[in-house]
């Protein structure tokens, strides 16, 4: 038992549709650290997202938070991970609060009321992400970054120490993805993990690590200010992103 560890695979294998699509992966990721999963399309960088929350049917050990996946119950699991999917559909008729207010399931009795509590998480959840004002709205009437960020404030309202994210980002503007970070980065710095799937690969780098998956492998994890990750990405992207350290930042960039 590691419980420093949030997340722990060892010879992780799912297979879909009679495919294998990951091929035994041995990964820990620590807590209070935000992991990066990045790759070219089609490596398993959402099936390894999706086999470490428990939602795919997979082979080999999962830990998290220290403890065999098997040994929690579902609602437990539901409090201690949170899930935001990429695309996600349904729920189209169901107003914004109440998509939010899903979040707070694993907290609640079997056809208990909503507490207290559970009003100021959905609340606070959804004045983080700045979509309180159109709680009223039907999901279905939101733009595709409105509804991102109804999504992201149901993943929050969790309140759960392990965040995993499939591109969180999408359809979001500059000014809220750079909101994200600050959630992310307020997450960690009170001993949260997050891990999320980033294409955007100069977003991806400002993660504390990089997860980097192809051919449905690991093919490095380290931190993404080492020389060794930036040779890594350029390697699995066949050498056409280029790692350059622009104001303190890394950025990669297409080409080469
Ligand atoms: N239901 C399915 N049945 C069969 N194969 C699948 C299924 N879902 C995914 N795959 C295949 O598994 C592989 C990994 O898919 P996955 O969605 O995990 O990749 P990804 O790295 O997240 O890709 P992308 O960057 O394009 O989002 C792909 O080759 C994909 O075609």
């Amino acid at each position: 038992m590691r419980p420093d560890i949030a997340l722990a695979a060892r010879d992780l294998r799912v297979a879909l549709g009679g495919r294998d699509v990951l091929h035994g992966i041995d990964v820990s990721l620590p807590v209070a650290r935000w992991t990066a999963v990045v790759g070219p399309n089609g490596a398993g960088k959402t099936t390894l997202l999706k086999a470490l929350a428990h939602l795919l049917p997979a082979s080999g050990a999962i830990e998290l938070l220290g403890r065999p996946q098997a040994q929690w119950g579902a609602r437990e699991r539901g409090r201690a991970l949170a899930w935001l999917g990429q695309g996600e559909s349904g729920a189209e008729d169901l107003r914004a609060g109440d998509v939010v207010r899903l979040g707070r399931l694993p907290h609640q009795a079997w056809l208990a009321a909503p507490s207290a509590a559970d009003a100021a998480a959905v609340e606070g959840a959804m004045r983080a992400t700045q979509c309180w004002e159109w709680r009223g709205r039907a999901l279905g009437e939101l733009s595709g970054g409105e509804r991102q960020r109804v999504l992201l404030a149901r993943a929050l309202a969790v309140q759960a120490p392990v965040l995993l994210m499939d591109e969180p980002l999408a359809n979001l503007d500059p000014p809220h993805q750079a909101d994200w970070l600050a959630l992310v980065r307020a997450h960690v710095a009170a001993g949260g993990t997050v891990v999320s799937v980033l294409h955007e690969l100069t977003l991806a780098l400002q993660a504390d690590d990089l997860l980097v998956v192809a051919g449905g492998r690991l093919a490095h994890h380290g931190a993404c200010t080492d020389a060794r990750t930036h040779a890594a990405l350029r390697a699995v992207f066949g050498g056409r992103v280029q790692v350059h350290e622009v104001g303190g930042r890394w950025v990669a960039l297409p080409g080469g």
